[in-house]
């Protein structure tokens, strides 16, 4: 008879639960996202979370979400958890890997994921849905025969003292 625990994670809640600890990395003060990219066989490959380029100051530049000049705001400075989870990947091609996502991805983000082959997109939040964005990238991914479907929540608590 075999003794295995059984209330362990299931592989969604350990990818998910991964991405939504690397959005805890944000410096963003209104919307912090975080992802982690999956192999074929559930390795994780990388991980990423919404922030500034290398080299640009998270003090210096803004994190306002409007002002009257753009360049006064944080938009067209970030990058995407989903860029960076893609840029930071160092092991070659993520062709056939998946990617789980806090927040579903934006239409730039979408080009990159569909252009790197990743084929399956998890993400939690769809808070944007009704966005020309997140339609444009829902379009491209159902051309590009990308699938992505809502993350179900468990409801699970999982709590690390660190
Ligand atoms: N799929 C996404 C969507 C958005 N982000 C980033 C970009 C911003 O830092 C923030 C959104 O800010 P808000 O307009 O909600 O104040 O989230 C991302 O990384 N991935
Ligand atoms: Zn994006």
């Amino acid at each position: 008879m075999s003794d295995k625990r059984e209330n362990y994670i299931s592989w969604d809640e350990y990818f998910m639960g991964v991405a939504m600890l690397s959005g805890m990395r944000s410096k963003d003060p209104s919307t912090q996202v975080g992802c982690c990219i999956v192999s074929p066989e559930n390795k994780i490959l990388s991980m990423g979370y919404n922030g500034l380029p290398r080299g640009c100051s998270d003090d210096e530049f803004p994190w306002a979400r409007e002002g009257e000049d753009p360049l006064e705001t944080k938009y067209v400075y970030t990058v995407h958890s989903e860029l960076n989870a893609i840029l930071n990947y160092s092991g070659g091609s993520l062709a056939g890997s998946k990617l789980y996502v806090s927040l579903f991805p934006c239409n730039e983000c979408c080009k990159a994921i569909i252009q790197s082959g990743i084929v399956e997109v998890i993400f939690d939040s769809d808070k944007y849905a009704d966005e020309p964005s997140t339609i444009a990238s829902k379009k491209m991914m159902d051309a590009a025969g990308v699938r992505y479907y809502q993350y179900h929540r468990s409801n699970r608590q999982i709590t690390i003292r660190v």
